[in-house]
């Protein structure tokens, strides 16, 4: 789409006030930012966290913009769309603008506090391997039918969002799997967005630097099951997939009116795991569904791989993949890159990269190690900078509580200088921790100190290439820089 009529574009936004007639007005694009206005564009001011967008109005105009949508009164020489929620509007109109691609494409949104990433990434493997065209969204990477592009957020902007829905489109993708995280929510990123299934994982504590408190979260995760089925197109039937093995389980029951297939391994659902045993090479376990049961073996690691597996499976038996399919992919599955992800050169203890940097994950994962270790299990981990500063302190009470070995470090400190953030994470844990700021130092004294049997677990960074210090984005790679320690080990043994 290179146009579209004003006109045409304010039939998907209920309720607005004009200043001016909009009529005849043709525009060429919608955009949110001043800085990259084109002209033609219709600018849309955001309210957001940091500035309001509507002191950009006058620039955008400036730039070319022949209409601005606000939520209040701007003196300029376009006309005015006045509306109660302009983040919500610009979700709507940016549907309107790429012709609603969602409507027509296989929308799974999986939201939750942890496995979001990793059930996109199994849903990606099942589909592929039941030969459909895909399309992920997510923390990684997006990637379109094989073409990847880089990621700011884990759910972008409402405008990027509807272009890659466009994309998709275009490319002949069929199945759209996309992460949907409680800032999106809570921003109407994800409001123009026909969802057929959405998928709750689990709630449990992050992001209250955002979120005012807990409930705040939930509210904002529940909006997912509450927009469900307010697309336009109504044929098909739409569902939620919920973990009822989560204690809020019932909210996010209560906030759709949609279909509802649940899963757990404790609680009644309708898919269930029974009889699960895990090894050091994965786990397996019998999944019942409505439509049969079947025995799964899978090289996924831990009981939270479990649940991932349950949510995957409701989401691809609701979406027609027979049982086989999703047990043979189950089975063959890379896994996902920086999770649970082994680092090996031969050495004679575990090294294992994994993304955990909230306290849940991060006990689950110790859990799961604890398990598998013979030896002593050490934990290198920090907290991010400019993120939720109530998990610090929890973190930080996990990696005591479950580890032998416990080294703090530097994980994104961002604007924040270092020593606060760990001071944060250690104001209720006594002794029983080393402090090694530099994170190449830190993984290297828990490499160098391991013994056979032993397991050495990097937390927090998993995929991620980068250390962001003082806005500054260094190139760091936990697996990378493990692998360079035990090369040189192996090399130059001691
Ligand atoms: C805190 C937060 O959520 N910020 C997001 C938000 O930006 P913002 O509200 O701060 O925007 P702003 O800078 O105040 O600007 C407001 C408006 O003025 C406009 N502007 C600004 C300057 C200018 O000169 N001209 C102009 O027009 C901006 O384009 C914008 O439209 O809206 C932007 C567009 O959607 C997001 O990219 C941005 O994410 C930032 C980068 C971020 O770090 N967000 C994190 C906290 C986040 O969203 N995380 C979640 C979950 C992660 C997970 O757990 O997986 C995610 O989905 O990524
Ligand atoms: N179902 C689960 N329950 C608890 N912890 C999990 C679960 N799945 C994965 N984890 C842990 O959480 C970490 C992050 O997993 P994943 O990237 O799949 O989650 P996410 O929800 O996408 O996270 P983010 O919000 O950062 O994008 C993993 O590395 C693992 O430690
Ligand atoms: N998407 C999450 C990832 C955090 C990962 C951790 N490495 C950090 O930087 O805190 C966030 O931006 O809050
Ligand atoms: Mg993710």
């Amino acid at each position: 789409m290179t146009h579209m009529k004003m006109k045409k574009l304010l039939r998907y936004i209920p309720f607005y006030k004009v200043t001016k007639p909009v009529a005849d007005l043709h525009i060429k694009g919608l955009s949110m930012d001043s800085r990259t206005t084109e002209p033609g564009d219709v600018f849309v001011c955001l309210r957001g966290v940091d500035v309001d967008g509507h002191r950009f109005a006058k620039g955008a105009v400036e730039r070319g913009a022949v209409a601005v949508i606000a939520e209040e009164e701007v003196a300029l020489s376009v006309p005015v769309v006045l509306v109660n929620d302009t983040s919500r509007a610009l979700a709507m109109a940016s549907a309107a603008f790429y012709g609603c691609p969602s409507e027509s494409l296989h929308v799974i949104g999986v939201t939750g506090t942890n496995g979001k990433t990793t059930i996109t990434y199994l849903l990606e493997e099942i589909f592929q391997q039941h030969k459909k065209k895909t399309g992920i969204i997510g923390t990684i990477q997006v990637n379109i039918a094989g073409e990847t592009f880089p990621v700011k957020n884990t759910t972008p902007d409402a405008l990027t969002l509807q272009r890659y829905f466009h994309k998709m489109h275009a490319a002949g993708v069929n199945h759209a799997i996309m992460e949907v995280s409680s800032h999106a929510l809570d921003q109407g990123r994800v409001f123009g967005c026909d969802f057929d299934i959405a998928v709750f994982t689990n709630l449990t504590q992050d992001h209250l630097d955002y979120h005012e408190n807990f409930d705040d979260y939930l509210r904002a995760k529940s909006l997912l099951f509450a927009q469900l089925g307010n697309g336009y197109n109504k044929e098909r039937e739409k569902f939620a997939v919920i973990n009822n093995d989560s204690p809020q389980a019932k909210k996010f029951i209560r906030s759709t009116s949609q279909g509802l297939l649940t899963y757990g391994i404790f609680e009644e659902a309708d898919i269930k795991a029974e009889e699960y045993t895990m090894t050091e090479t994965g786990t397996a376990f019998i999944m019942t569904t409505p439509i049969g049961s079947v025995s799964i073996k899978s090289p996924l690691m831990g009981l939270f791989s479990i649940y991932n597996m349950l949510a995957a499976a409701g989401a691809a038996i609701l979406s027609g993949v027979p049982l086989e399919t999703i047990q043979r992919s189950f089975q063959q599955t890379k896994g996902v890159r920086g999770r649970f992800e082994p680092v090996r050169e031969g050495q004679g203890f575990g090294v294992v990269v994994d993304y955990a940097h909230t306290p849940d994950s991060l006990k689950n994962v110790l859990q799961t190690l604890r398990d598998l270790c013979k030896g002593t299990i050490t934990v290198v981990v920090g907290c991010g900078g400019d993120r939720d500063r109530s998990k610090r302190p929890e973190m930080a009470k996990v990696s005591v509580d479950y580890a032998d070995r416990v080294i703090f470090t530097n994980d994104n400190p961002r604007t924040e200088d270092p020593k606060q953030i760990f001071r944060d994470m250690t104001t209720h844990v006594k002794g029983r921790y080393k402090l090694i700021e530099d994170r190449k130092e830190a993984i290297t004294y828990a490499i160098e100190h391991a013994k056979t049997g032993d397991i050495v677990l990097i937390a927090g960074k998993g995929h991620e290439t980068y250390q962001e210090i003082k806005g500054t984005r260094h190139h760091f790679d936990d697996c990378e820089v493990a692998r360079t320690i035990l090369r040189e080990m192996k090399e130059h043994p001691s």
